[in-house]
C-alpha cells in the first residue's frame, strides 16, 4: 500500500481544504465527471445493501446534486422505482447533463415535495460541503416535511442543511439515518451539534491520492481520529522486564472534601485502572480510613482540614515534596475552599492535570495569566460548563468545539480537553486529537472523576516524558469511552454508573491488548 494511504480514515478535513484536496486531483487532469462517477458507484453499492425498491431522491444543484443522480440513474437500470425531487431550476452544468439523462431513461421528476409518491427510503443529495449559506424558502419547508416522513434517510457526504466544519444548522437540515462521507471525514461528524442529523457515519474510501492530501494538509497542525491503534501504541506496555514501582512512575492524586469523598474514590480508581506503579492520594484527614478501604494499595495522604471540610494544606510525608511525584492530578470533590492548595500545585514544576473544582479554582484565578507561568505540562479537562468559567473570551464550544479547544489550548499553552460525544482534544500547536466513537451512557455523574485518575495514571507513568502529553490525554479518553461502550454493552446505558465503569477499564483492555 502506498505510503500513507491507509491512514486516509484518520484524517479530519474543513471544506476548504477538501476543495483544494479535490482540486489537485482536477488539476492533475482527472475529469470531474470520472471522479463523480467512481464516487456514486461506490455510494449505490451500499445503498443496495440496504434493501428496499422504491426510493425518492433528493437532488440539489451542485455537484452533491450530481452524485445524487448518477445513484438515481444507477438504482433505476438495477431495477428499482426511483423518484426525484429536484426543487432547483439552476444547477452546475454536470449535475444538469446527469438529470437530463435520467429524465430521457424515463425517471419521473417533480418540483414538489408533495407530489413525490411513497417510497421505502430517501436519499438525500441537496446539499454536501458546498453548502454555504441558510437554507430558506420552500427548500427549507421541504425539507422539514420530509424529516416527518420518518423513512430511513441515507445522506450523500452530509446531511443537507449542516455546516461542514462546524456541524451547524443552516436553516434546517435533514435528519439522516445513515450518512456517507465521502473520501475524506469532514470536521461536521465531530462536532457534537451534528450528530443528531448524521446517523449512523460511514467513510467512503474512494482512494484519494495520499500525496494530495499530504500537499494540502502537510505543514498544517493535524486534526486527527484516535483509533485503537494510536490510543494503543501510547499505552505504557509492555512494561519492561525489570522494573520496580516508582519506576512505573508515582502519581499524586488530591481530590476530595468532606462533603464530596465519593469524587475522590473514583478517581483512585481510575488511577487504580491506569497501572500506574504508586499511588498516593491526598484527602482531608476525615476522608482517610474511606479511602483506605477502597484503595489498599494506595498511600493515603490525610490532611488537615478547613472548618467546611477542604484540605487546608497539603501534608506531605517526611522527606516527601510534589518534586517526588512523576505526576499529579487535581480537583474532584475539592470544593473552592481548597484555592491555595491548587495555587501550590500550579506553581510546581510536575505534569498536572486539572478538573472539576481544581478548574474552578483556576477560573477564579484567571485562567490565562495563571497557566502562562508554567513550564511543564498542564491537562485541562472541562465539559462545557466549566470551559466556559476558564474562558469566557473564547469561542463558544456550543457554536464550534473543535475552533474553542483550539483557541483554548492556543491561549494557555496547556492541553485542553473538552468533554463530550465527541471529545476533542488540543494543544497549544493546534493539532487536534477527537475520539470518534463514545456513548451517552457515560453521561453520569463521577464518570469525570474516573477518566483524571485514569490520565493521571498514565501520564505519570510517562517517567522519560517520551510520549508527547497530547497522545497520552487522548489515549485516556478513548480507553475510559471504550469502557463505557462495553459496560453499556453488557450492563444497558442505564447501568453504566462511574463505579461499575471502574470495574470495566481493565477488561476492556484486554480485548485489544493480547
Ligand atoms: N468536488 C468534486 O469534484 C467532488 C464532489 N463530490 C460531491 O460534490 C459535493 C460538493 O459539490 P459542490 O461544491 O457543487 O457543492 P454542493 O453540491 O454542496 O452545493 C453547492 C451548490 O449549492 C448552492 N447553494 C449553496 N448554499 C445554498 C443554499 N442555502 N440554498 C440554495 N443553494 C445553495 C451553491 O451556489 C452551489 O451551486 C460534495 O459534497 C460531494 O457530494 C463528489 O462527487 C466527489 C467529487
Ligand atoms: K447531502
Amino acid at each position: 500500500m502506498q505510503n500513507g494511504q491507509k491512514q486516509v480514515s484518520q484524517v479530519i478535513v474543513t471544506a476548504e481544504q477538501m476543495g483544494d484536496i479535490e482540486g489537485r486531483i482536477f488539476a492533475a487532469g482527472m475529469p470531474v465527471a470520472a471522479l463523480m462517477e467512481k464516487v456514486a458507484g461506490l455510494i449505490t453499492l451500499r445503498v443496495v445493501q440496504w434493501g428496499g425498491s422504491c426510493v425518492g431522491i433528493l437532488v440539489g444543484p451542485g455537484h452533491n446534486g450530481g452524485d445524487a443522480l448518477v445513484v438515481a440513474r444507477e438504482l433505476y437500470l438495477r431495477g428499482y422505482a426511483v423518484w426525484l425531487y429536484c426543487p432547483v431550476s439552476q444547477m452546475k452544468e454536470l449535475t444538469a447533463q446527469h438529470l437530463r439523462y435520467a429524465q430521457t431513461l424515463g425517471i419521473p421528476c417533480y418540483q414538489q415535495v408533495g407530489e413525490l409518491p411513497d417510497c421505502d427510503f430517501l436519499i438525500d443529495g441537496l446539499f454536501g460541503f458546498g453548502l454555504q449559506r441558510p437554507i430558506i424558502g420552500d427548500m427549507a419547508s421541504a425539507i422539514n416535511q420530509l424529516n416527518q416522513w420518518y423513512k430511513p434517510i441515507l445522506s450523500i457526504d452530509l446531511p443537507s442543511g449542516i455546516h461542514s466544519d462546524t456541524g451547524e444548522v443552516l436553516g434546517t437540515a435533514i435528519r439522516a439515518t445513515q450518512t456517507f462521507c465521502l473520501g475524506l471525514w469532514k470536521l461536521a461528524f465531530f462536532q457534537d451539534q451534528a450528530l443528531e442529523y448524521i446517523g449512523k457515519a460511514e467513510l467512503i474510501d474512494f482512494h484519494i491520492p495520499w500525496a494530495d492530501v499530504q500537499a494540502v494538509l502537510g505543514n498544517l497542525p493535524p486534526i486527527k481520529v484516535i483509533t485503537s491503534t494510536t490510543a494503543l501504541s501510547t499505552l505504557p506496555l509492555p512494561r519492561p522486564l525489570v522494573t520496580h514501582k516508582y519506576k512505573q512512575g508515582h502519581l499524586l492524586l488530591i481530590c476530595g472534601s468532606r462533603r464530596y469523598g465519593g469524587g475522590a474514590i473514583l478517581t483512585a480508581l481510575g488511577a487504580r485502572a491506569s497501572g500506574v506503579g504508586m499511588l498516593s492520594i491526598a484527602v482531608p484527614e476525615s476522608l482517610k480510613p474511606l479511602l483506605l478501604s477502597h484503595v489498599p494499595e494506595a498511600l493515603i495522604i490525610g490532611c488537615p482540614e478547613t472548618e467546611t471540610g477542604a484540605i487546608a494544606h497539603l501534608q506531605l510525608p517526611t522527606n516527601t515534596d510534589l518534586s517526588s511525584f512523576s505526576a499529579i492530578a487535581c480537583g474532584p470533590g475539592l470544593t473552592v475552599d481548597a484555592t491555595p492548595i491548587v495555587s501550590q500545585v500550579i506553581s510546581s514544576d510536575r505534569p498536572l492535570v486539572l478538573d472539576a473544582d481544581g478548574l474552578n479554582i483556576l477560573a477564579l484565578m484567571g485562567t490565562i495569566p495563571t497557566l502562562q507561568q508554567r513550564q511543564a505540562p498542564t491537562v485541562l479537562t472541562p465539559h462545557t460548563g466549566e470551559f466556559k468559567r476558564l474562558f469566557p473570551d473564547v469561542p463558544d464550544p456550543n457554536q464550534d468545539r473543535v475552533k474553542a479547544v483550539k483557541a483554548a489550548a492556543a491561549y494557555t499553552g496547556a492541553i485542553v480537553l473538552l468533554k463530550g460525544a465527541r471529545t476533542a482534544i488540543a494543544n497549544s500547536q493546534g493539532s487536534i486529537w477527537i475520539n470518534p466513537e463514545s456513548t451517552p451512557a457515560l453521561a453520569r455523574g463521577g464518570s469525570g472523576d474516573v477518566l483524571t485518575g485514569l490520565i493521571g495514571g498514565l501520564l505519570a507513568q510517562d517517567t522519560n516524558k517520551e510520549i508527547p502529553v497530547q497522545d497520552i490525554v487522548a489515549t485516556g479518553a478513548w480507553w475510559h469511552s471504550q469502557g463505557g461502550i462495553l459496560a453499556a454493552q453488557e450492563r444497558t446505558e442505564l447501568g453504566v454508573d462511574a463505579l461499575s465503569l471502574t470495574q470495566y477499564l481493565t477488561p476492556v483492555l484486554s480485548k485489544w491488548v493480547t
